[in-house]
């Protein structure tokens, strides 16, 4: 059944480019579900349209329609939109998701969702008096090759049993040649590592040593430490061990001081591993399996062309037209788990933003 949603994105920058080329290539595909592109919210006229032109959102690729290009508010009050992707940075999502809700939209809101698990809790209660969808936009819970990843490892049990994870998401950022006002310096848009990167390792860990999600997770402890930088006072290097109540570990890091391993993860178990390499440890597509009695290693590559949106963005779509309010990938309870794993592992190490106050 063809299912079409119609969307709205809220802000014209970096990742929303990306999340709606995936969108247009699935129609050019001629996808079964239709994504429509219909309203640009931006700061700025000009930028709106200038990012129509620049990521080239036509009627061919577009179901006929051209979006418009709206203030924020008059996204939210559109009519013709069933849901927003926001693609800003993490500070505005708790007011903008709020604008969103209020217009009667369901919500897909980049990661973090919110700075805390607070401010992702009265999101959550709102969306869900307001009976709309709401997800936090892990994208990498959705990879076609983390589903393969755990069929291979959990249930035909290939590198016999799972003991321990080694996960990382670091990259050179050269930090002090940024301005102070980037996103990934600014404590008052709650840079920091964790927060913008290191929920990836967390992720995987989640989703790699326990088959369980939200309320029904399997039990863990955690400890933690953060390197404040003395200038931007937030995390540039954060490091978080897990121990699971089953006995696995999890050895986690993050960095915008250093690039990271090839293989961001190393997935061990009794008679064999697992490696994922990718340039951004969040695109999970290409695995190897190896195996210690000398057997020919297992590979994947997704090699779909997508960045990988595209599976989050499906997901939705099903969900929605099920008239589901949230996602059994990620659902509430999840991101609420994930997010309190965060705020836990700031208060240890002192890094405190204005929103918990
Ligand atoms: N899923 C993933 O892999 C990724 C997710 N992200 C997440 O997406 C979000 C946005 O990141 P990214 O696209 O890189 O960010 P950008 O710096 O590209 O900003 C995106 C938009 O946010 C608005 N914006 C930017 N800076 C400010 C500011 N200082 N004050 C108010 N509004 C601002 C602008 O909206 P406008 O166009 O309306 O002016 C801008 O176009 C973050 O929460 C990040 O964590 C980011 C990268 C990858
Ligand atoms: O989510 C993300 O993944 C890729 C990173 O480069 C980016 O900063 C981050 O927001």
């Amino acid at each position: 059944m063809t299912i079409t949603l119609r969307w709205g994105i809220l802000g014209a920058g970096n990742i929303s480019s990306q999340f709606v080329f995936d969108l247009l290539l699935s129609n050019e595909r001629k996808s079964e579900t239709h994504h429509v592109v219909g309203s640009i919210g931006c700061s700025n006229k000009q930028k709106g349209q200038d990012f129509i032109t620049a990521n080239k959102i036509t009627e061919a690729n577009n179901y006929g329609v051209v979006p418009v290009v709206q203030s924020y508010q008059e996204l939210y009050d559109n009519p013709d939109i069933d849901i927003v992707y926001i693609g800003t940075p993490h500070t505005y999502h708790r007011e903008q998701a709020i604008g969103c809700l209020n217009g009667n939209k369901h919500v897909l809101c980049e990661k973090p969702m919110t700075v805390n698990k607070k401010e992702a809790e009265e999101l959550f209660a709102l969306a869900k008096s307001k009976k709309k969808f709401f997800m936090e936009a892990v994208w990498t819970r959705f990879f076609p090759a983390v589903k393969e990843l755990r069929q291979k490892v959990y249930d035909e049990k290939v590198i016999g049993e799972v003991h321990r994870l080694f996960a990382d998401f670091s990259y050179y950022a050269d930090v002090t040649k940024l301005p102070t006002s980037s996103r990934v310096r600014d404590r008052t848009l709650a840079a920091g590592a964790l927060l913008d990167i290191g929920i990836y390792p967390l992720t995987y860990s989640r989703i790699l040593l326990d088959d369980k999600v939200g309320d029904e997770h399997t039990k863990f402890e955690f400890k933690s430490f953060m390197t404040l930088d003395p200038v931007d006072k937030v995390d540039h290097l954060s490091s978080i061990i897990i121990k699971y109540e089953n006995g696995k570990h999890a050895i986690l890091s993050t960095s915008e001081l250093i690039d990271g391993p090839k293989a961001y993860i190393r997935l061990e178990g009794t008679k064999g591993w697992a490696e994922m390499y990718s340039d951004n440890p969040a695109r999970a597509k290409h695995f190897k399996i190896f195996f210690k009695d000398g057997r020919e290693p297992i590979e994947y590559k997704d090699e779909s062309g997508y960045n990988g949106f595209i599976y989050e963005a499906n997901a939705i779509a099903q969900d929605i037209s099920d008239g589901k309010l949230e996602n059994d990938t990620i659902p509430h309870a999840e991101t609420l788990l994930v997010m309190g794993v965060m705020d836990q592992i700031r208060k240890e190490n002192g890094l405190v933003y204005d929103q918990d106050n």
